[in-house]
């Protein structure tokens, strides 16, 4: 299905990792909150139903829409097995919660969060005194044991991980003394953001996070800004397709979310930042963007950690580009829904883009791309990037085992489609 230009506006959903703090916070608060704007995705669901299943009321007066009876810090009720779906956050973020729980809790996933790592939140909640079992070397399910005494401690994070930070920040607040985090490189920082805004006290700056356990969360109004992660496959499609100009009103511009914008400009994009403000205590911004032929460039590896998400969106813009686009010190990409640099080489090649893969990133040889078939691995974003790609393609793009779309995205294909994407959703037996 051949598309056009990208032309009009497009209003992308909530953001999932707001949306999945925001959920966690209420239910952990006093009082009712209403969270205005959030992510209706498979993602934030499964975190919602999760809190549901462990007695709190959430309600969904309207599409976006959660009002949240928090129950407090210790009026979390045990449900045995809690199935995250296909989130590395709800995971990552729940083990924090459930280590300081009276109760035992069991945390599962499906094939692609089973496969992994959580080695990297088990080890220092377990320095905080936390009893957490898991199988096959850290990987999921894990047994997460209640009634044992956290006390805070002082970590310095291997890897630059907004999740391992927020687990840890989460569990502190059931510990003894202070837990403070370090990281190598700054991660977006909603949870130190959001736990001030439910009057929590706790201190950081970029790269630093501190709080003393004991006090509570006080119930707020939380508004959920659009998802960059998502407004990003549209700023690379109208980039890169000529004639486009789109609109992307009310997207989050969070400091630590917009590497992508650095590195899209470096290689010549035009992206203009209309009416910059605070929403909800987050930077917004209504983004026009305008087609611009794109030269290749060497991704610089501290922007890594302020684009982590959208690698697969960048190498199409790369396989779009004139010469070379080298990035380097993302093998976080590895352990992503799916191996992403591995899912993005193999698809690129598929389309007839040269791509050299390193262990920690790839080089891509801009040109012409083909038609051909991809395996999205069952990858929300491997699978939303090909559908940029596709725009460009000189023949079919053929993309499988596309159903995570709705993890971080629902309505992606028919919103693109309204833009002007040539993009269709065939059932598998069609
Ligand atoms: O904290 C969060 O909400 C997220 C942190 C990032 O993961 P890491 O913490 O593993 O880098 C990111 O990839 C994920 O989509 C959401
Ligand atoms: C890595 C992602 O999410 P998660 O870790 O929550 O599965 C993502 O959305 O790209």
């Amino acid at each position: 299905m051949p598309g056009g230009p990208l032309q009009g506006e497009v209003r992308v959903p909530g953001d999932k990792s707001v949306s999945h703090r925001a959920v966690m916070l209420g239910a952990l608060a006093e009082g009712t909150t209403h969270i205005h704007g959030f992510l209706e995705g498979e993602d934030t669901r499964a975190t919602a139903r999760a809190f549901e299943r462990m007695g709190v009321r959430i309600e969904a007066p309207g599409d976006a829409e959660r009002v949240v009876q928090g129950v407090g810090l210790h009026g979390l009720q045990g449900a045995g097995t809690i199935d995250c779906g296909n989130a590395g956050t709800g995971m990552r973020l729940l083990a924090g919660v459930l280590a300081g729980q009276a109760f035992d809790s069991v945390l599962t996933g499906d094939t692609s969060l089973s496969a992994r790592p959580m080695a990297r939140v088990i080890e220092p909640l377990q320095r905080m005194g936390a009893r957490i079992e898991s199988s096959d070397g850290g990987r999921p399910p894990l047994h997460v044991h209640g009634g044992q005494a956290l006390r805070g401690i002082d970590y310095a994070l291997p890897v630059a991980s907004a999740q391992v930070k927020s687990a840890l920040l989460l569990a502190g607040l059931y510990a003894n003394g202070t837990t403070t985090v370090r990281e190598p490189h700054p991660t977006r920082d909603y949870s130190e953001r959001m736990l001030e805004a439910f009057g929590y006290p706790v201190r950081f700056e970029p790269g630093y996070a501190s709080l003393d356990g004991g006090h509570s969360l006080r119930a707020t109004e939380v508004y959920v800004p659009a998802d960059f992660s998502s407004a990003a496959f549209f700023i690379v499609a109208a980039t890169v397709v000529p004639g486009s100009e789109l609109r992307l009103p009310a997207v989050g511009m969070n400091p630590r979310r917009i590497g992508l914008l650095h590195v899209l400009r470096a290689m010549g994009a035009d992206i203009v930042e209309h009416d910059p403000r605070t929403s909800g205590g987050e930077p917004v911004a209504d983004l026009l963007v305008r087609y611009a032929p794109l030269r290749g460039i060497e991704v610089p590896e501290a922007w890594v950690p302020d684009m982590i998400d959208e690698f697969p969106a960048l190498f199409v813009a790369a396989a779009a580009a004139r010469g070379r686009t080298v990035v380097r010190g993302a093998s976080e990409l590895r352990v992503k829904e799916s191996d992403r640099i591995a899912a993005m080489a193999q698809g690129l090649r598929a389309l007839g883009v040269s791509v050299d893969e390193a262990p920690d990133g790839a080089a891509i040889e801009g040109g012409r791309i083909q038609g051909g078939r991809i395996d999205s691995r069952g990858d929300h974003r491997i699978a939303m990037s090909f559908a940029v790609a596709a725009q460009l393609a000189d023949g079919e793009v053929e993309i499988d085992d596309v159903v995570n779309v709705a993890t971080s995205f629902p309505g992606f294909v028919d919103l693109a489609a309204g833009a002007g994407f040539g993009l269709r959703e065939v059932s598998p037996a069609a």
